[in-house]
């Protein structure tokens, strides 16, 4: 079973959020957004003996959580798990849950944990690294339970890319990487649940002082100057080893 790692040191507070006011945001109820079936929990593990290093990285559509990811990757040598990735990549293999997540993706809702932790889980047993940026996940806080009682893991840090809602629509649909789901409708589909199911997990790493709130707004690597600190402490401190 893998062990917990004991939390970061604060090294980099001042770019920590203690607090993210949820005020405006008008949490609905997450069964109109989800796909969930929710299961008992069969108390299981990943079962590799390891230690791992676990990043979250949140942040809404668009805010750049895959351009920063890729940067993370280069300077620290972390693997990068992108949840939505990994979905599409079951979408193109024919599998048997291909067309119910292309359809929950089309509709901006979330694929159920069973499904996206098994995917991460699989990634992260079969890579030699110990060090894993997880992109895109926890979407609620459904999956976030899910995720623990499976793995027995927490993440170490979590990183919430913070961008106004324009600016996110504005990325997205100039990204033209062909996404079903890179369109207006969509987007604002994929605002109201971020808003209103990843956002509860968000104030969770918040309130559990695992939460690094990025300034997403500026260029890339003006972005990556503040995610930098964060890693770099992790290294002094012995985190990853
Ligand atoms: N700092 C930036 N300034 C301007 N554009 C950016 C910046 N960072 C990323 N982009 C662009 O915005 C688009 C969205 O970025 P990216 O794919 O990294 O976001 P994401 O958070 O992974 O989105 P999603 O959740 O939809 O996968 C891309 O076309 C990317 O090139
Ligand atoms: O944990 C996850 C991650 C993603 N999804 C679905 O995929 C799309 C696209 O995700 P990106 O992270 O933007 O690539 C997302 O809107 C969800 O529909 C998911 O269900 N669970
Ligand atoms: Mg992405």
């Amino acid at each position: 079973m893998w062990r917990r790692v004991t939390s970061l040191l604060p090294l980099v507070s001042s770019s920590r959020s203690s607090h993210l006011n949820q005020a405006g945001y008008g949490l609905k109820n997450w069964e109109l957004f989800t796909t969930e079936i929710l299961t008992p929990a069969k108390g299981g593990t990943f079962p590799k003996e390891k230690n791992p290093f676990i990043a979250f990285v949140l942040g809404g559509p668009g805010s750049g959580k895959g351009t920063q990811c890729a940067k993370i990757v280069e300077t620290f040598g972390f693997t990068h798990l992108s949840a939505g990735d990994l979905l599409r990549k079951e979408i193109s293999s024919n599998s048997d849950s291909g067309t119910m997540i292309l359809d929950t993706i089309k509709e901006g809702r979330i694929v159920p944990s069973e499904v996206t932790v098994k995917l991460i889980q699989r990634e992260m047993e079969s890579s030699e690294n110990y060090k894993f940026l997880i992109d895109g996940f926890p979407r609620s806080e459904e999956n976030r339970m899910a995720f623990e009682r499976i793995s027995g893991a927490e993440p170490n840090v979590v990183l919430f890319f913070d961008i106004p809602e324009e600016e996110m629509v504005k990325r997205v649909l100039s990204r033209n990487e062909g996404r079903v789901d890179d369109n207006i409708d969509t987007v604002k589909k994929r605002l109201k649940v971020f808003a209103a199911l990843n956002l509860p997990v968000i104030n969770h790493y918040s309130e559990k002082g695992k939460l690094f709130k990025i300034n997403a707004i500026g260029t890339v690597d003006e972005i990556f100057e503040q995610v930098r600190p964060i890693f770099s402490s992790c290294e002094v401190c012995g985190q990853f080893f």
